[in-house]
């Protein structure tokens, strides 16, 4: 009987392989280029079979809402496996019963009295950075590293309330180059179908390595919440409190960290110690490196448009006069313009270029039934460069995002949608808001090079194959 996914158009299917020899002898830098190939000979709906996998592929704004919006599929698909062993299965990876309650646990965690506690911590870790670049020699910098460093220790305060940069100790400077070590460990993975198996994997050089990191980062993540707990016993009755008075602010001490919000969880019989683990590890990725890769790219943009430089740094004056002051909520608030060159980064620099599904519920698309085992694989990245959707869609236009010319909710999603969307959205735009408009406050950013198009990388999250340089000029 034919599969309703072989009337689809695709590249050809052969017996039993399907088209899994597509990918084999492609040099691991052209595979994203190759793989952006396929919308445009196939269209927004197409299909791969690869061995026993089926995978639809959409880039439909219709299609991506029915997919997205569907409340019980919502399942991730197979290579999201490879982050178990890391993350286990917490809130990003897990599904069913586990995902929902989860979900509830930890949304309150975002809820706009705690996200401003965390409004400090963007803060001082935005003013370090500005700090930090102003000491580098002149010239180009390489700007990955040093975003890098950024996001991870504003997310380490924030989830775990441990200050990574004031902690000189080598366990929490190891801790950052673990963690750093095992996200490229599980790319390499990913790329070799061999070490698919656990069995070959873990025998393989690269499996031991691997599993040597996974023991460091989960001990240092295991001492942090051991010493949070010890801490909110001998300091207070380990009540809630959402302390977002002024004074409260300013103490590190009495901040409000996911973590305590997951301890406050297991003291009613929500979570247990492996729960909180598993949410502690899957937030330290999930928030940092999607950040850091969405302004990476963003400064390399603005490099390239001084225009826009300008532009932010007039509503800057606006806002903040001949203050220097970091900005608060309110001023955030007020940063229109950036905040529509922000959603301009992430339309063409999406950090999550695809997202799976794994079908456990048969549904229509169209008037294609999609069966239950099918994968679908959306393309957001392609989704943000369509041009009917997106005029001149290579183009840097933040202005696209202040005239309201992207209306449907679906055409425009970086942080997903649906009940799977992303969590940490507010926590991310304020984040990326607090630390390009101090840079913005601060420096006249120049390109070494001018119009330059990165080539980019096939990996869980987007990335560039050759490093980000970017000039940073004090201004005056
Ligand atoms: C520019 C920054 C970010 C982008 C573009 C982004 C994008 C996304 C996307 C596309 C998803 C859906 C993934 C999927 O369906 O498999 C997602 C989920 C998620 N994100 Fe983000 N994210 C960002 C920042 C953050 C931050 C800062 C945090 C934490 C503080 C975070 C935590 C999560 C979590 C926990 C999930 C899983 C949610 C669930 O399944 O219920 N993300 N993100």
């Amino acid at each position: 009987e034919e599969h309703p996914l072989d009337r689809l158009p695709g590249p050809k299917r052969w017996p039993l392989v399907g088209s899994a020899f597509l990918s084999i002898g492609i040099p691991y830098d052209e595979l994203f280029p190759r793989m952006l190939e396929f919308p445009k000979l196939y269209g927004y709906r197409f299909a791969m079979k690869i061995f026993n996998r089926r995978i639809l592929h959409v880039y439909n704004v219709e299609d991506i809402e029915i997919v997205l919006a569907h409340s019980r599929n919502i399942t991730k698909n197979k290579p999201y496996d490879f982050l178990k062993p890391w993350l286990g299965v917490g809130l990003l990876i897990s599904t069913g019963s586990k995902w929902h309650r989860r979900r509830k646990i930890l949304t309150p965690t975002f809820h706009f009295n705690i996200l401003r506690n965390f409004s400090k911590v963007f803060e001082e870790k935005s003013r370090n950075l500005v700090r930090k670049l102003k000491n580098l020699p002149e010239g180009n910098v390489d700007v990955l590293s040093v975003i890098g460093d950024f996001t991870l220790n504003t997310i380490c305060e924030t989830a775990m309330g441990t200050q990574l940069d004031c902690d000189k100790s080598t366990s929490a400077v190891q801790y950052k180059d673990t963690i750093k070590k095992i996200g490229i460990q599980v790319i390499q993975r990913l790329r070799k179908f061999w070490l698919y198996s656990d069995l070959l994997f873990y025998r393989s050089s690269l499996g031991k390595e691997f599993a040597s990191n996974l023991e460091i980062a989960h001990t240092f993540a295991d001492n942090v919440i051991s010493e949070r707990k010890k801490k909110r016993t001998d300091q207070d009755d380990g009540s809630l409190v959402e302390n977002s008075d002024d004074t409260a602010r300013e103490s590190p001490k009495k901040r409000l960290a996911l973590l305590d919000l997951l301890i406050e969880a297991e003291n009613n019989g929500e979570i247990d110690v492996e729960g909180i683990k598993e949410e502690v590890n899957t937030f330290m990725f999930e928030g940092h490196d999607t950040t850091a890769m969405a302004l990476s790219f963003g400064l390399m943009l603005l490099a390239d448009h001084e225009d826009v430089q300008e532009r932010i740094y007039e509503e800057c004056k606006l806002i903040f006069g001949d203050s220097d002051r970091t900005p608060s909520w309110a001023d955030l608030a007020e940063m229109k313009y950036l905040e529509a060159t922000i959603k301009e980064i992430l339309r063409l620099y999406p950090s999550v270029p695809f997202i799976g599904r794994n079908i456990t519920e048969d549904f229509m698309l169209g008037d294609v039934l999609v069966k239950k085992n099918v994968e679908v694989l959306v393309h957001i990245y392609d989704l943000h460069r369509r041009a009917d959707i997106y005029p001149d869609p290579e183009a840097f236009q933040p202005e696209r995002f202040l005239d309201g010319q992207v209306r449907h909710p679906y055409a425009f999603i970086p942080f997903s949608a649906g009940p799977r969307n992303c969590i940490g959205q507010k926590f991310a735009m304020q984040e990326m808001k607090c630390a390009l408009s101090e840079i913005c406050r601060n420096f006249r950013l120049r390109a070494p090079e001018r119009g330059a198009r990165p080539k980019l990388k096939a990996d869980i999250v987007l990335r560039p194959v050759d490093p980000i340089y970017v000039q940073f000029m004090p201004r005056s």
